[in-house]
């Protein structure tokens, strides 16, 4: 349900000239299920989002902790929509970009990371491992809440030697060769986008780096529970879809009344 606080400053949002909606995927667009691969956004969201691209002076984007190829392959983003994968690390801002290219150190690094990692899964029941361009990540969601405990200790152990960037999300603890995050990756689509405000609507710990990166008129969302330092919240990823037709009615609202030059 959307906050008679965050439909007055949604008004207020849309009337903006330029305005960026930048989403995370998992938990804000798509519900969290046990394994990433089957992730997909709820149809209501899908479609006003894509709705919302197809507006004038509206760019969409998808600001995620997933790398590009997996994001692309879950959230099937509309063809305009800018992402930002690998929370930051990797970019798609048109076609012709080129691939993320790690330094031989960090390769080597991320190999010593993935091997850990490998480790620790192989020896706690119902846990998995996910590979990234510059990461790696363990996946608890489908160990039991004791193991899930031990693994997380183990690899942070094992991991804690290493000097890498590492991150715990929903059910997952990350090792990255790259110290980025989503605040890094807002101000990435800033200054590509050049709105005059933007949305960014999260839901996990790691999406508190962009809510931080947020000012002025600009309008952040947590969804659903935890501590946050967004503005504005909305109860579940189940509300998504209502907060997405809402921007979508009054932006149409606003385009339509804008003086014709
Ligand atoms: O920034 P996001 O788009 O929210 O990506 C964050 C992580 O999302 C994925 O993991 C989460 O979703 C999975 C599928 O619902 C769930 O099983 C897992 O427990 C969640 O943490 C993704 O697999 C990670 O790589 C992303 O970093």
């Amino acid at each position: 349900m959307i906050s008679a606080e965050l439909a007055h400053a949604l008004n207020t949002l849309c009337r903006t000239e330029r305005l960026l909606i930048a989403l995370d995927f998992d938990g804000t667009l798509s519900p969290l299920v046990p394994r990433a691969e089957d992730a997909r956004p709820l149809p209501a969201s899908a479609a006003a989002f894509a709705e919302l691209a197809e507006l004038p002076d509206t760019i969409t984007a998808l600001i995620s902790g997933r790398a590009l190829d997996s994001l692309r392959s879950v959230a099937s983003p509309p063809a305009s929509t800018l992402l930002i994968g690998s929370h930051g690390a990797e970019t798609w801002f048109g076609p012709g970009q080129a691939p993320l290219q790690l330094e031989p150190a960090q390769q080597e690094l991320l190999g010593q990371g993935v091997e850990l990692i490998q480790k620790v899964a192989s020896e706690h029941q119902g846990t998995t491992v996910e590979l990234k361009p510059a990461g790696v990540v363990l996946h608890t969601r489908q160990a039991s809440p004791d193991v899930a405990e031990q693994a997380v200790s183990a690899a942070k152990a094992a991991l804690s030697e290493l000097g890498a960037h590492l991150q715990e999300g929903k059910r997952v603890l990350e090792l990255s060769v790259l110290q980025v995050d989503k605040g890094q990756g807002l101000d990435l689509l800033r200054s590509i986008s050049r709105p005059t405000a933007v949305l960014f609507a999260g839901d996990d710990t790691t999406d508190e780096d962009g809510f931080r990166a947020l000012s002025g008129a600009d309008v952040g969302i947590k969804v659903g529970d935890g501590p946050t330092a967004a503005a504005y919240r909305i109860g579940s990823v189940r509300d998504t879809p209502e907060l997405l037709k809402t921007i979508l009615r009054l932006r149409r609202t606003a385009n339509n009344s804008a003086p014709v030059m």
